[in-house]
């Protein structure tokens, strides 16, 4: 289907998205310093969940947002950044101090990385409104009533019990309502160890059907050596083609629920650049993307813009390989762009770099 560039503010929405997770307060040094020379940090918000419904909201999808965040100036900030962002956030619940004793957003400090220096991130998130919150008093039938779209990650069911149990609710109900749910298992090292992840993220798979990134799940390499140096969380770090034709093929022989498995894998070169591109099984073939080489400003929500441009593409019925290159051309994009978010609101410029047209727009 071609396009060309929608008029946005919401009227280019074939399907209704939501998706549900924690929003958080990011604090970062300015100038890439590190933690401990800071004497100030710049406020942003992410959440990766967040991010994906703000990246389509911008897109000009209808996207809705489902959260906890505490009653007060923080959760109603956090709230503020999504809905300048034309994400509804109408079903978000403002929490009591009853309800969520200890009244918290969560946050993460993010150590921006330079050249060789990697990037390093503290969660300050426990014992958020989120995880206090009891979820089970969350009527999700009402709450899905009128969407086609749901999508959730594996890290808020790494926050706690409460979360954990309200996630596979959220995808029972939402299988059971016809929506389209994808999944991305988004592992996160210091929220819960591999093992638990793999666990936790293999029982969601019979309720996905476009499942982001292929770790960490109970498959074929269960008695692979996680830790050898072209393995990382379980799955090969730069993969051949047959290499990752083969590991989907895995996934749908056990699941063959799932319509989409999509994968961005990135190239470390030296300093700031880096290389991206993306495997994709749909519809009985696995397509690769072009790789693109660009430099970084602010990698951080990079998987989630992948995420939300696959999305889109699909919500819109692009081609296989331009679903899969649209993906990575709005993960590269979001490189270039500082926060969490990829706040592109032209489509036709990601359309552009997905053709590799770097030229200047005027
Ligand atoms: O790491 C997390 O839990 C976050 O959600 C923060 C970032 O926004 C996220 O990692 C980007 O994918």
């Amino acid at each position: 289907m071609e396009h060309s560039n929608p008029i946005l503010m919401g009227n280019d929405s074939p399907q209704k998205f939501i998706t549900i997770g924690e929003v958080m307060l990011r604090l970062t040094p300015p100038n890439y310093e590190k933690i401990r020379m800071a004497s100030s940090f710049e406020a942003s918000y992410g959440g990766s969940e967040a991010n994906i419904a703000l990246a389509l909201a911008n897109l000009g999808v209808d996207s809705t947002f489902f959260s906890v965040v505490p009653n007060n100036s923080l959760g109603k900030s956090a709230v503020r950044w999504l809905r300048c962002n034309d994400v509804h956030c109408t079903p978000m619940i403002l929490s009591t101090k009853e309800e969520t004793p200890s009244h918290r957003l969560g946050t993460y400090y993010l150590e921006t990385g330079y050249g060789i220096r990697p990037s390093k991130v503290i969660y300050d998130r426990m014992h958020s409104a989120l995880t206090e919150y009891d979820l089970t008093k969350v009527d999700l039938d009402e709450l899905f009533d009128g969407f086609d779209w749901l999508h959730l990650s594996g890290i808020t069911p790494a926050l706690n019990k409460n979360c954990a149990d309200f996630i596979l609710r959220c995808l029972r109900v939402a299988k059971e309502k016809g929506l389209t749910v994808s999944f991305d298992g988004n592992f996160r090292s210091t929220l819960w160890s591999w093992e638990e992840a793999r666990d936790y993220c293999t029982q969601c798979l019979p309720y996905v059907d476009v499942l982001f990134g292929i770790e960490p799940y109970h498959l074929w390499k269960d008695d692979e050596d996680h830790s050898k140096g072209d393995w990382k969380d379980g799955v090969p770090l730069q993969p051949s083609y047959e290499q990752e034709d083969e590991i989907f093929q895995h996934f749908i022989d056990r699941y063959p629920n799932l319509k989409c498995i999509a994968r961005h894998v990135r190239y470390v070169h030296s300093g700031s650049e880096n290389s991206l591109k993306a495997f994709m099984w749909y519809e009985g073939h696995t397509f690769e993307s072009k790789l693109y080489t660009f430099n970084i400003l602010d990698r951080v929500g990079g998987g989630d813009a992948f995420a939300s441009g696959l999305i889109y593409a699909m919500m819109h019925d692009y081609k296989p390989m331009d679903m899969v290159n649209f993906a990575v051309a709005s993960s590269a994009i979001k490189h270039t762009i500082h926060g969490d978010a990829n706040i592109t609101d032209d489509v036709e410029s990601i359309r552009n770099l997905m053709n590799m047209n770097y030229d200047i727009k005027r």
